[in-house]
């Protein structure tokens, strides 16, 4: 599978203030942008801290790129959340209507909390005993079709991406404010690395609204 992050940061590296609410760092056109990501891929994923924080739908995509791409006939991307105990709430936006969700769990997933993801229109997928095992779980999407994952966020789903070893591509938008705060989330958070930092190699960078957007492969 080829998973590509994307998430938008102040200048100071924050996703978000100590208070976690949602806050549009992006501005239209790098909004503009992230439908287009949104478009090329299979399926478009967050973690639930974010689904708690943020209630994202996850529906918005560029419809005009998608159906270039793919033809009129596209289903659009699918939705993931990464939520070990199931705790995505029966009325999450992320679970409503269509597209298809997946919500990656694991085996300390309640059955109880497995049958209200179901029963709310979503498709638990277990791997691991007490988190998410991302590597099982990524194996257990590309079982159904999905071969390029978009994952918005937030830190900690993405630190454990790249601990994994599971991270492709990382673009960031770096907008023009100052959030921080040391309980505020950053792109990347977790335990952190002491050694062996994942390598980049900066592959583009473009101005964008009043920030400027940074793409790098993973080496
Ligand atoms: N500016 C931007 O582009 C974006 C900003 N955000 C912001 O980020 C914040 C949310 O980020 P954050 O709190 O880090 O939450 P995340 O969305 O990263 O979700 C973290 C949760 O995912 C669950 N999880 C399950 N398995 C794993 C695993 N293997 N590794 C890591 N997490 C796992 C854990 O809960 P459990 O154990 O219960 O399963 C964990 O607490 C919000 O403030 C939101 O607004 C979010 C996305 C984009
Ligand atoms: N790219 C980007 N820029 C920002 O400034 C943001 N705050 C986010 N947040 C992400 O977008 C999700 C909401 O998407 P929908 O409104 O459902 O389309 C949110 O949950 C974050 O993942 N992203």
């Amino acid at each position: 599978m080829y998973v590509s992050v994307n998430a938008a940061t102040s200048a100071d590296g924050k996703l978000s203030s100590r208070r976690r609410e949602q806050i549009a760092i992006s501005g239209d056109e790098d909004f503009d942008r992230v439908d287009r990501l949104r478009a090329e891929a299979d399926a478009v994923a967050v973690g639930i801290g974010t689904v708690l924080a943020d209630d994202p739908s996850l529906v918005r995509h560029d419809e005009t790129h998608r159906a270039s791409i793919r033809g009129e006939d596209a289903s659009p991307p699918a939705r993931v959340v990464v939520d070990s105990t199931c705790r995505t709430p029966a009325n999450a936006a992320i679970l409503a209507g269509k597209p298809e969700t997946y919500v990656l769990a694991s085996e300390a997933a309640p059955d109880t909390r497995r049958a209200a993801v179901e029963d709310a229109g979503g498709t638990p997928v277990v791997a691991g005993e007490e988190r998410v095992d991302l590597s099982g779980a990524l194996d257990g999407l590309e079982s159904v079709g999905i071969e390029r994952l978009l994952v918005e966020g937030g830190g900690e789903v993405i630190f454990s991406l790249f601990e994994a070893g599971l991270v492709d591509e990382l673009t960031v938008y770096v907008g023009d404010t100052v959030i921080g705060g040391r309980d505020a989330p950053t792109l990347a958070d977790g335990e952190g690395f002491v050694s062996e930092f994942p390598e980049l190699a900066l592959e583009a960078v473009e101005r964008l609204d009043s920030g400027v957007v940074l793409e790098w492969n993973v080496l």
